[in-house]
């Protein structure tokens, strides 16, 4: 048996009023899921335990099957592991976006324009985050540089800052009452706000205005943790895991789990991903040896953050005909398989940033189609089975069990 997770980033959403109630996910043309879904089990569940922020980071944990309030220790610790940065247990690592900040006198009165600053290059960051490192890192502070505006700063010896609020929770708004004024986060708020003099008036950014792309004129910090311990997944499951993804969140959860993490070259985090090419590494490492692969596009959630509605729609269609296509057909060379496939949490147009909701899910084998109702793969279908996984990590138990799938 293989099994094969395909887990779509922030794909659940709320009725929007401009479509009439319908969502992204009723509104895209995706005949691959729903034809699963017709065949397979449907059900809501809640990938965020109760008193942890809804983020990629909590739910992909869980739906791997490792409970958050277990094992959770932080997300840019997870995201360090997959860059390579090596965190003693005194450190910790937190999460360095590069930000675009509206022109204000003070930094507190700026704007947050873009948490992703124009969707900025990697080489590009590469270059801000080299300056950044040379005006203040080499100390207790050292600055890593990742991919495209998601960067990695390691607090040597350090502390807990406290609440850092995420700048995708607060696209549009004045920054000044989301930053931490605590003593504890004090070096921190000092960097951010050295380091638009530092970026402002960058080469890298120059160029970029001079392009009319947006600047990353500053770095903002959160995500905070410390060196996550995760057993390894063969341990937990007695399967070899393997996991597909463009980020570096859901690969350093999968070298954290002792999983093997494929690199696909063109795989971006955004609606101009190589869904080809991921279905076919998720192929490459069922045909290698692993016995499940877990594949994460990014797209949704990106476009429910920059509340791009008609580009989720797309990204959601573009799963189904350019991923999930592929990857149904290349299993067919298996006597027997299992596809899994969920939103790891919602991402809102109308708020553009995570919700806590359980999402709907599907689970489908080869061999033993379900006889079920649901006609599409959507939030409210899903709710109506009844069918309802409380503790998002027992999903995947559920779905590696040699049980057969529950009947909806
Ligand atoms: O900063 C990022 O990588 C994303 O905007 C955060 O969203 P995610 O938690 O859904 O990946």
């Amino acid at each position: 048996m293989k099994y094969v997770v395909v887990l779509c980033d922030g794909m659940a959403d709320y009725p929007v009023d401009q479509w009439g109630g319908q969502t992204p996910m009723t509104r895209a043309n995706k005949p691959n899921m729903d034809s699963l879904a017709q065949q397979g089990a449907v059900g809501l569940v809640k990938t965020v335990p109760d008193g942890l922020a809804p983020g990629s980071d909590v739910a992909n944990l869980s739906v791997m099957g490792y409970d958050p309030l277990k094992y959770y220790t932080g997300r840019s610790p997870l995201e360090a592991v997959s860059m390579g940065v090596e965190l003693s247990p005194s450190d910790w690592a937190l999460r360095c976006n590069l930000v675009t900040l509206s022109d204000a006198d003070r930094y507190e009165d700026a704007v947050m324009r873009d948490y992703c600053a124009g969707d900025i290059s990697s080489q590009e960051a590469a270059e801000l985050i080299e300056s950044i490192q040379k005006e203040m890192g080499g100390g207790i502070f050292d600055f890593h540089a990742g991919i495209s505006y998601r960067h990695c700063l390691v607090w040597h010896e350090g502390i807990d800052p406290g609440k850092l609020t995420p700048p995708h929770d607060i696209s549009g708004q004045v920054v000044g009452p989301y930053l931490n004024h605590s003593p504890e986060s004090a070096p921190l708020l000092s960097m951010m706000k050295r380091s638009y003099e530092i970026l402002k008036d960058h080469p890298v950014n120059q160029k970029r205005v001079a392009e009319g792309k947006r600047p990353a004129n500053s770095i903002w910090l959160w995500g905070q943790g410390k060196k996550p311990q995760l057993p390894p997944f063969e341990d937990e499951f007695g399967l070899v895991g393997g996991v597909v993804s463009a980020v570096d969140l859901i690969k350093g959860i999968g070298y954290c789990a002792k999983m093997w993490v494929a690199d696909v070259k063109g795989a971006t985090g955004y609606i101009d991903t190589n869904f080809e090419g991921k279905a076919k590494a998720a192929l490459d490492l069922l045909d290698d040896g692993c016995d499940l692969v877990y594949v994460h596009i990014e797209a949704p959630d990106e476009c429910g953050h920059r509340g791009e509605a008609d580009n989720k729609v797309r990204a959601i269609e573009m799963i189904d005909s350019r991923l999930l296509a592929p990857l149904l057909k290349g299993l067919e060379d298996y006597t027997n398989y299992r596809v899994m496939i969920l939103p790891d949490h919602p991402t809102p147009l109308c708020t553009r940033t995570h919700a806590s909701d359980p999402v709907p899910f599907l689970l489908y084998e080869k061999q033993a189609p379900v006889s079920s109702s649901v006609v599409q793969f959507s939030e409210q279908e899903a709710a109506e089975t009844n069918l309802m996984v409380e503790h998002g990590s027992d999903l995947m138990r559920m779905f590696v069990s040699p049980d057969p799938l529950p009947q909806v």
